[in-house]
């Protein structure tokens, strides 16, 4: 059992150093409320806790306090038995003014030692006793004379050899590290002996629970800054009455990389309990982080998280609706401000206002789009028809075909679709349209019928140049009239042409799974079109018309391959090896002309 408590609960063996300080803690506190019910002077002047580190050469390492103490009965019943603690009340419940509350913590230590001392006079009178535990589940009790009683001070020494382990090196430095991290906001002074012998206070107010106010903000904003390692963008103060708790969250002004996890600071009682607690704060609250400290929230047995009950649910809740709170207010009433938050946390915020209408509608009108007609915020959108494109490949093919003052917006990053079908349910007369290449091309007209046999011979001859990239020529009326020509990109057909690829240099194996493959998504997708990619020429541009009229097979030839390179580019799609071995020929061909013209090759 002793194993299974000390070893086995607690992620960390340093957490021994922190159990140690809690109890000496709750017996400082113990002592006060007994002195006040003693009617004794409430003095705690020169009381504390000190931790003594092993020095140099020597291995023993100590926490001594001035707290009530234990009499030789309390001994017997409490350090002897597993799970009994006196800090619960007569219905077992635990104390609130007490951080312990399970009556394990003391084995803690067996995770770094074999043998704890502890040597204890207690305030409620009696001589001094020493209680010696091993981690084979033996102890001892002695009861010391009254000399030595006489020679001690009211309060607790626990010593302990820790084990040979290097990796648990407990000098004053990793000793006063660990003790800051866990105990410097507690509400009694921790002293820690450093390497020269002198006795170290940590104690820190922390600030973090203060209410933000012009007169300490600063103070605040130094402490956030340790805390998140940047200037935060902002602080949020975190207030849940019902369960004591208090804080910051600190507004992170950086983004946070995708599928990062939340996490924030709990304090109990001022002892830390976790400093990566994802339970605290809600899903979405990914752009802050929380520091608080609570007396009402309850920690599990190894201290290292919180418990999932009603109180926890309510801080969460009321961390939530603080941090939500800040946001429709900034939006409200520093809209410059929002939006470079809006910028920074784009990614996490398109999150909340999927779930969230209210911050839906402060949101979305300061979201900026990718658009035809450059970067706008879809504010200037909402309330009439927004056109947007599903995919970023989508959005390429169609974006040069729109006017200026039709812009069709870029929807194909994460949450983008989403978020815009959303926007007709929030904000009164927005409609939605989509937007494909296929359907802009449809709407493309057709050139008059006396051009017939002009247009019949252009793509005949534009064809058969481009037969070895598998580009087919169609040629349609559209506006602009200045783009010459658009590279029309069906991604099922193109998939399709791939597998056509490497099942003519697979082996048996793979063109049978590939031939599987196909089978499944012609099922899905339907027939594919003959050709993935079709350059559109445009009859209403004049160098189109011009193209038509040439009769040098070799001009005519680079001419088609240049303008499907320039539609491709324009496209942005990744450019196919064929595509590469075109660029390269028809830049070396102007190349040659450029330097040797009228030869065809270089001088
Ligand atoms: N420094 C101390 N001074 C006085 N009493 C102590 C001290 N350390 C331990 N005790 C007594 O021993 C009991 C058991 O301590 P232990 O640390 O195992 O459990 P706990 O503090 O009650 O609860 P938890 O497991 O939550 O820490 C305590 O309830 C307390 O009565």
């Amino acid at each position: 059992m002793i194993d299974l408590l000390s070893r086995h609960i607690y992620s960390s063996p340093h957490v021994f150093l922190r159990e140690l300080l809690q109890n000496a803690r709750d017996a400082m506190v113990a002592r006060g409320e007994w002195d006040s019910r003693e009617g004794l002077q409430p003095s705690v002047s020169g009381r504390g806790v000190l931790v003594l580190p092993c020095r140099p050469g020597q291995s023993e390492f100590a926490v001594i306090d001035d707290g009530i103490g234990l009499t030789i009965d309390e001994v017997e019943e409490l350090l002897a038995t597993v799970g009994s603690s006196s800090k619960r009340d007569m219905f077992e419940l635990p104390h609130r003014d007490y951080l312990g509350q399970f009556g394990i913590g003391l084995l803690s230590c067996f995770m770094v030692s074999d043998r704890i001392s502890v040597t204890t006079r207690s305030a409620k009178g009696g001589s001094a006793v020493q209680w010696v535990g091993s981690t084979d589940g033996t102890f001892t009790v002695r009861r010391l004379s009254t000399a030595e009683s006489a020679r001690r001070r009211i309060g607790t020494e626990v010593r302990l050899i820790p084990s040979a382990d290097p990796s648990m090196s407990l000098d004053s430095e990793t000793v006063t590290a660990l003790v800051r991290r866990y105990a410097r906001f507690l509400d009694v002074p921790i002293l820690v002996e450093d390497a020269q012998g002198r006795h170290v206070e940590v104690n820190q107010h922390p600030v973090f629970i203060d209410e933000i106010t012009a007169g300490n903000r600063e103070a605040i904003e130094a402490f956030g800054r340790g805390f998140i390692g940047a200037t935060p963008f902002d602080m949020v103060s975190l207030r849940a009455p019902s369960t004591s708790t208090r804080g910051v969250a600190f507004i992170l002004p950086f983004a946070q990389p995708p599928g990062s996890r939340r996490s924030g600071a709990v304090h109990l009682g001022g002892m830390l309990v976790s400093e990566r607690s994802e339970e605290l704060t809600p899903n979405w609250l990914v752009f802050a982080r929380v520091c608080v400290d609570s007396d009402g929230l309850t920690p599990t047995a190894s201290r290292e998280q919180l418990v999932e009950n009603d109180a926890l649910l309510e801080t969460r809740n009321a961390i939530g609706a603080a941090v939500r709170e800040w946001i429709l207010e900034l939006a409200a009433e520093r809209p410059r401000r929002f939006a470079e938050f809006v910028s920074i946390h784009e990614m996490s915020l398109k999150g909340v206002a999927l779930h969230d209408d209210e911050f839906a509608r402060c949101l979305l009108p300061h979201l900026a789009f990718e658009t035809s007609s450059g970067r706008m915020e879809l504010g200037d959108l909402l309330g009439g028809v927004i056109r947007y494109a599903h995919t970023v490949d989508e959005f390429r093919q169609v974006a040069p075909l729109m006017p200026l003052g039709r812009p069709i917006l870029n929807a194909g990053h994460a949450y983008d679709v989403e978020i815009l079908e959303r926007a007709p349910a929030l904000f009164a007369g927005t409609t939605l349209e989509t937007v494909t290449a296929k359907s802009e091309s449809e709407r493309f007209g057709t050139p008059p019928a006396s051009d017939r046999q002009r247009v019949l011979r252009l793509v005949e001859r534009a064809g058969a140049v481009l037969s070895d990239s598998q580009v087919a020529v169609i040629v349609r009326l559209f506006e602009p009239s200045e783009v010459a020509a658009l590279s029309v990109h069906d991604a099922g057909a193109v998939r399709r042409a791939e597998l056509e690829g490497a099942r003519s240099v697979s082996d048996d194996l793979w063109k049978d799974v590939l031939d599987r493959v196909d089978a499944i998504a012609l099922d899905i997708a339907g027939p594919p079109l003959r050709s993935g990619l079709q350059l559109c020429l445009n009859w209403n541009n004049q160098i189109v018309r011009s193209l038509a009229e040439m009769s040098d097979r070799a001009a005519f030839e680079e001419a088609v391959r240049l303008l499907n390179l320039q539609a491709v580019l324009a496209s942005h799609r990744p450019l196919r090896p064929v595509d590469r071995a075109m660029v390269a020929r028809s830049f070396t061909a102007i190349l040659q002309r450029t330097i040797a013209p009228g030869t065809g090759r270089p001088r």
